[in-house]
C-alpha cells in the first residue's frame, strides 16, 4: 500500500489537486511543537481539509506563514497566543488537535508530565467548550489516560458534553504494532493491522496479537514484541536524549486518525480505529475510558467494539491493565484535577 493511500485512505491519488468532497475546518493546538509542525504539514496535504488554523503559545503564525506556501487548496491561518486568538483559531472547526504540552525526558513516566500539562489541555478545553461545543476534539497531550478526563469533566461542567465527539489519540500505539509485526515477518507493514486497547502507558497498552495475521507468535519472541510495543514510547524517549519524545511517528499517526475521522464525517462507511474513549466496556470496574476499536460516523463514534476473542496470553495482559491501579488512577486524577481547579 502506498504512503497516499496509507495516509488519506482511498482518496484519489489525482484528489491532490482536485478539490475535495466537502470542505472541513481543523485546528491544531500547539501546532508550532514536535508534533504540532509535522502534523500541521500532514493536515496541509490532506485535500480533506479546507480551512487549517493553527494555534500555539509561540510562533503559529510563522508556522502557518511557511506551509501556506505550499501549493494544496486548504486556506492556512495562524492566530496570536490571545484568548481571542484561540476562539478564532476554533471557531467552525470540526477537528481540534491537541499536541500541546511538554514531552518526557529520560527516566519520567508519562504521569510526570500531569502537572503541566494538566491545566494546559484544561484552558484549551474550556476554549473548545465554549467557541466549538459540536467540534470532534482529539487528544493527544499526554498523560493520555488523564487528559482526555479533563477534557471531559470541563466540557461537561460547560454543559455541553459528547462523549461522542472526545477521543485520545491511540493510533501511536497501532502503528507502532503494525510496524513492530511486520520487521518480525518480513512483510509490508501497510499489511498489518494489529488491534491496540487499554490505555496509552505501560502495561495498560495491549496489543491483540492473536488478531493479527500471525496468531502463532508466541513465547519469547511474543512476550518481546509485546514489550516493545508497550514500551515503544521509552525507546523514543532514550534515543532523543532529553531533547524530548516521539514526534514525526506521532505526527503520522495523528493525521491517520484525523483522516479516519473526516472520511468517515463525509459518509465513508466502515472507517474503524482503535482509539481512547469514553466507552461503556469496564464501567463496572470503575474504568469510564478505555481504547477499543470504535466505528466512526458522522456523529464521531459511531460503535465501540467490545475486544473480542482473547488468547489466554491477552487475558493476562487484559487482566494486568485492568488491576493495574494506574489506568483507573489516571482517569479519576484527570477528574479530580478540574473538580478542584475548575
Ligand atoms: N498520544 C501520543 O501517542 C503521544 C505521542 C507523542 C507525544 N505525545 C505528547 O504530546 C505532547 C507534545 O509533544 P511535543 O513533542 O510536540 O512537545 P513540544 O514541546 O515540542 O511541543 C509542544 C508545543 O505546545 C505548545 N504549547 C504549550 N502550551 C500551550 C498552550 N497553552 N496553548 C497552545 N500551545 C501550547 C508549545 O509552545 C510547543 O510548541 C506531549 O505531552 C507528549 O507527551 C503524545
Ligand atoms: O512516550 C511518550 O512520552 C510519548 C508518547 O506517549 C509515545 O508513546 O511515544
Amino acid at each position: 500500500m502506498s504512503f497516499v493511500r496509507q495516509m488519506f485512505g482511498h482518496v484519489q491519488r489525482r484528489a491532490f489537486t482536485a478539490s475535495a468532497r466537502q470542505s472541513s475546518k481543523v485546528a491544531v493546538l500547539g501546532a508550532a511543537g514536535g508534533i504540532g509542525q509535522p502534523l500541521s504539514l500532514l493536515m496541509k496535504l490532506n485535500p480533506r481539509v479546507s480551512q487549517l488554523a493553527l494555534y500555539d503559545i509561540r510562533l503559529g503564525p510563522g508556522v502557518a506563514a511557511d506551509l501556506s506556501h505550499i501549493n494544496t487548496k486548504s486556506v492556512v491561518k495562524g492566530y496570536d497566543p490571545t484568548p481571542s486568538g484561540l476562539r478564532e483559531a476554533l471557531t467552525g472547526s470540526e477537528i481540534v488537535l491537541i499536541p500541546a504540552g511538554v514531552p518526557r525526558k529520560p527516566g519520567m513516566t508519562r504521569d510526570d508530565l500531569f502537572n503541566t500539562n494538566a491545566s494546559i489541555v484544561r484552558d484549551l478545553a474550556k476554549a473548545a467548550a465554549d467557541a466549538a461545543p459540536g467540534a470532534n476534539v482529539l487528544v493527544i497531550a499526554n498523560p493520555v489516560n488523564s487528559t482526555v478526563p479533563i477534557v471531559a469533566e470541563v466540557f461537561k461542567s460547560k454543559g455541553v458534553y459528547n462523549p461522542k465527539r472526545l477521543f485520545g489519540v491511540t493510533t501511536l500505539d497501532v502503528v507502532r504494532a503494525s510496524r513492530f509485526i511486520s520487521e518480525i515477518k518480513g512483510t509490508d507493514p501497510a499489511d498489518e493491522n494489529v488491534t491496540v486497547v487499554g490505555g496509552h502507558s505501560g502495561v495498560t497498552i495491549v496489543p491483540l496479537i492473536s488478531q493479527s495475521r500471525h496468531p502463532n507468535i508466541s513465547g519469547e519472541q511474543l512476550d518481546a514484541l509485546v514489550n516493545r510495543i508497550q514500551f515503544g514510547g521509552d525507546e523514543v524517549v532514550k534515543a532523543k536524549d532529553g531533547a524530548g519524545s516521539a514526534t514525526l511517528s506521532m505526527a503520522f499517526a495523528g493525521a491517520r486518525f484525523a483522516e479516519s475521522l473526516l472520511r468517515a464525517s463525509q459518509g465513508e462507511k466502515g472507517v474503524i480505529e482503535p482509539t481512547f474513549v469514553d466507552s461503556p466496556l469496564y464501567k463496572d470496574q470503575g474504568i469510564d475510558f478505555f481504547a477499543s476499536r470504535v466505528e466512526l460516523g458522522p456523529e464521531g463514534a459511531h460503535n465501540i467494539y467490545p475486544v473480542g476473542k482473547l488468547s489466554k496470553h491477552e487475558e493476562g495482559l487484559l487482566e494486568a491493565a485492568l488491576a493495574e491501579t494506574d489506568l483507573k488512577k489516571n482517569i479519576q486524577k484527570g477528574i479530580d484535577f478540574v473538580k478542584a481547579n475548575p
